[in-house]
């Protein structure tokens, strides 16, 4: 079977469909999780934002040479990990960021760490997840060295970058693309992993609504039956029909660049 993620494959042109990739970006108030996506997103970074907003974008992104279909949800949680569950469920793969001048931040992304692999744990899957000291630039303020964060990405293996998000765009845009290769690596080790059955079924479409357990993103699953031999359909490739963000205080309707209005864009 021809691998759906990964290299490109033979034959794989520029019409063939974007591979979706999920990504949350999770960290405590102020290490920075708004303003390096709005770097990725936009290659500026902004000064000013609102900490209440928890919005996700989308961004068609070209990695390794394939077609992928990025979707960031900029999360907001307050100071600790909150109705995870929103991002839980919706990510292939995650950053966690802390502030390299701030030890609390770092303590923060320990919290989401053990979450995401207490999330492992129980659902069986592996997240991907990259570790990122944001804030590089003012390392002259540093409460955080590079070997506690390496210690600490190394304990839940994951991969760990020092970055700056008012620095250069290029590094950003690698460790977002690094998220999206990982996130790509273990989609296809589920799909090639998937139980093959078969079926004696004519051809039907079958929707079944996946909620929204908390009631923020509505998925549907479009399966269909043949007479062959089918794979059964994984989470992961469950088909986003909205995403919506469970914020109360998110203010913003239709997650656009348009958004980003309000800040001031250097
Ligand atoms: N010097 C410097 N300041 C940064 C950097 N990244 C973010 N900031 C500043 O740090 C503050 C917090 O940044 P945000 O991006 O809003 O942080 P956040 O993690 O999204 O915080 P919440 O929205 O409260 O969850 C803002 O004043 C940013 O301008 C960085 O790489 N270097």
């Amino acid at each position: 079977m021809a691998s759906v993620f990964g290299k490109p494959r033979a034959g794989g042109g520029p019409h063939s469909a974007p591979l979706e990739v999920n990504l949350a970006i999770l960290g405590r108030r102020g290490a920075g999780k708004s303003a390096l996506t709005v770097k990725f997103l936009t290659r500026r970074f902004i000064s000013e934002y609102d900490p209440n907003l928890e919005d996700t974008y989308s961004s068609e992104e070209t990695v390794d040479h394939q077609p992928v279909h990025l979707r960031v949800m900029d999360t907001a949680d307050l100071d600790t990990p909150r109705n995870c569950e929103r991002y839980l469920n919706w990510a292939h793969a995650f950053l966690v960021v802390y502030s390299v001048d701030s030890r609390q931040s770092f303590e923060g992304s320990s919290s989401y760490l053990e979450l995401l692999a207490l999330h492992a744990k129980e659902t069986q899957r592996s997240f991907p997840a990259l570790l990122l000291g944001n804030k590089l630039d003012m390392a002259q303020y540093r409460q955080v060295t590079q070997a506690e964060g390496a210690a600490l990405a190394g304990r839940f293996g994951c991969l760990f970058f020092e970055v700056s998000a008012c620095l250069d765009f290029e590094h950003v845009q690698h460790v977002f693309h690094e998220a999206v290769r990982e996130a790509r690596r273990e989609l296809e080790k589920n799909s090639l992993a998937r139980p093959l059955f078969i079926s004696e079924e004519r051809a039907v479409h079958h929707q079944a609504p996946l909620t929204a357990r908390h009631g923020l993103a509505s998925c549907t699953f479009n399966t269909l039956s043949t007479t062959s031999l089918k794979e059964m359909p994984a989470v992961a490739q469950a088909k986003l029909v909205t995403v919506k963000s469970s914020r109360a205080q998110s203010k913003r309707k239709a997650p656009t660049l348009t958004l980003l209005k309000g800040f001031k864009i250097f």
